[in-house]
């Protein structure tokens, strides 16, 4: 039975795609999973995959600090190289991250293939760094590959899960009403800086007749302050590949595991890149989704500004006033989104894996 030990760890841009793959392989395959203590894998590991636990932070702080980081990261070596050792693991799978340096090391140590895959367009450090290391770099956009030159990476897509791509309901919470539904969206952490973006345009638009679902993540303190008819704000939804295929519009930031099911359920985005993500990734995951016409960026602005306010009100105005059809600019932006979406990216990279393990 071929055995693969998967390496995910922290937010849900890491976590969900390596689930998609996880849930694609034939039902031969056996899964391990290898995540750090306290982070979002606790969680979201389904129990059918033995989860076990190393210490690897990123490399956070200065000086002595990060010293230490490092030295954690690199110890995290051993741990893994028993692992895949212990439960005979034929492949590794990353989806990138800083629980990839080691775990690409210990494969690479235990002479395991690895597949490592990156779905930024911009890739992250340990990518850039280890990917020649790696047996396959997948990536989920084509100008990641431009940028790893050193890895003649395969460019597949993000996988997405199986919900997304099959017609699902929109959830019984969302308000009622002929209007044109908004989604407003952080990524799996939310998004303060964005929540107060927006919050100073719900009144008008509520009173317009656009309903408005706000996922303001769990750490948001004004959270449940504004109450008004027609607008549903919640922490965290399990039911967004619903509201994805049903929204109008979202208003999301451009992680990449959002990017990749905006396009599969072909939803058009106004996307504020978050401007401290790793070397700006999210300027270019945005920048990616914008050249296909799929969206419109805004750059992150004080609340009150008037640019995210004004990129609303030009896309939905034609819905909000029932206008035709033909003056409507969503439906390019759906176009657009659709010539962005990779609907077998769990299925190409499931492929891989059964050809480094010498099944395929
Ligand atoms: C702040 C930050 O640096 N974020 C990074 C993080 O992703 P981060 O997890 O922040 O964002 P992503 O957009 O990649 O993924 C969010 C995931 O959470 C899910 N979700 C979100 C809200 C909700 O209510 N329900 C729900 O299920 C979405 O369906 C999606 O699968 O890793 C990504 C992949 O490397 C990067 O592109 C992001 O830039």
């Amino acid at each position: 039975m071929p055995t693969l030990l998967i390496a995910a760890s922290g937010t849900g841009g890491h976590l969900f795609p390596a689930l998609a793959v996880a849930e694609a392989l034939p039902a031969d395959w056996q899964v391990h999973w290898v995540g750090v203590p306290n982070r979002l894998e606790t969680d979201l590991v389904p129990s059918r995959y033995p989860l076990h636990m190393v210490r690897a932070g990123g490399l956070q702080g200065r000086g002595l600090r990060k010293l230490w980081n490092l030295l954690q990261l690199l110890l995290a070596v051993l741990p893994m190289r028993r692992l895949i050792r212990r439960e005979g693991v034929s492949v590794v799978f990353s989806s990138g991250g800083y629980i990839a340096a080691p775990a690409i090391l210990a494969a690479r140590w235990c002479g395991v293939p690895v597949v490592l895959h990156e779905s930024n367009a911009i890739p992250g450090r340990v990518t850039r760094l280890l990917g020649p290391l790696c047996t396959t770099v997948a990536v989920g956009l084509p100008q990641a590959a431009e940028r790893l030159s050193r890895c003649r990476p395969l460019v597949c897509g993000t996988p997405v899960r199986r919900d997304f791509l099959t017609p699902t309901p929109l959830p019984e919470w969302v308000p009622g009403g002929d209007g044109p539904l908004l989604l407003v969206m952080g990524g799996s952490q939310g998004a303060l800086r964005l929540n107060r973006m927006v919050r100073p345009l719900l009144p008008q638009l509520a009173a317009s007749g656009c309903r408005i679902v706000h996922l303001t993540g769990s750490q948001d303190p004004e959270a449940g302050t504004l109450r008004l008819d027609g607008v549903a704000e919640r922490a965290f939804s399990e039911e967004l590949p619903g509201l994805l295929q049903h929204c109008d519009l979202a208003i999301s930031r451009a992680g990449a595991g959002s990017l990749s099911e905006l396009a599969v359920c072909g939803t058009p985005a106004i996307l504020v890149p978050f401007p401290q993500a790793a070397d700006r990734h999210q300027d270019a995951n945005a920048a990616a989704a914008a050249s296909l016409g799929a969206a419109v960026i805004v750059w992150q602005h004080e609340p009150g500004e008037p640019a995210l306010g004004r990129a609303v009100w030009r896309l939905l105005g034609p819905r909000l006033r029932g206008a035709a059809t033909g003056a409507d600019p969503l439906e390019p932006m759906r176009d657009g989104m659709q010539a962005l979406a990779v609907r077998d990216a769990d299925r190409r990279l499931v492929q891989v894996l059964e050809q480094v393990s010498g099944r395929g």
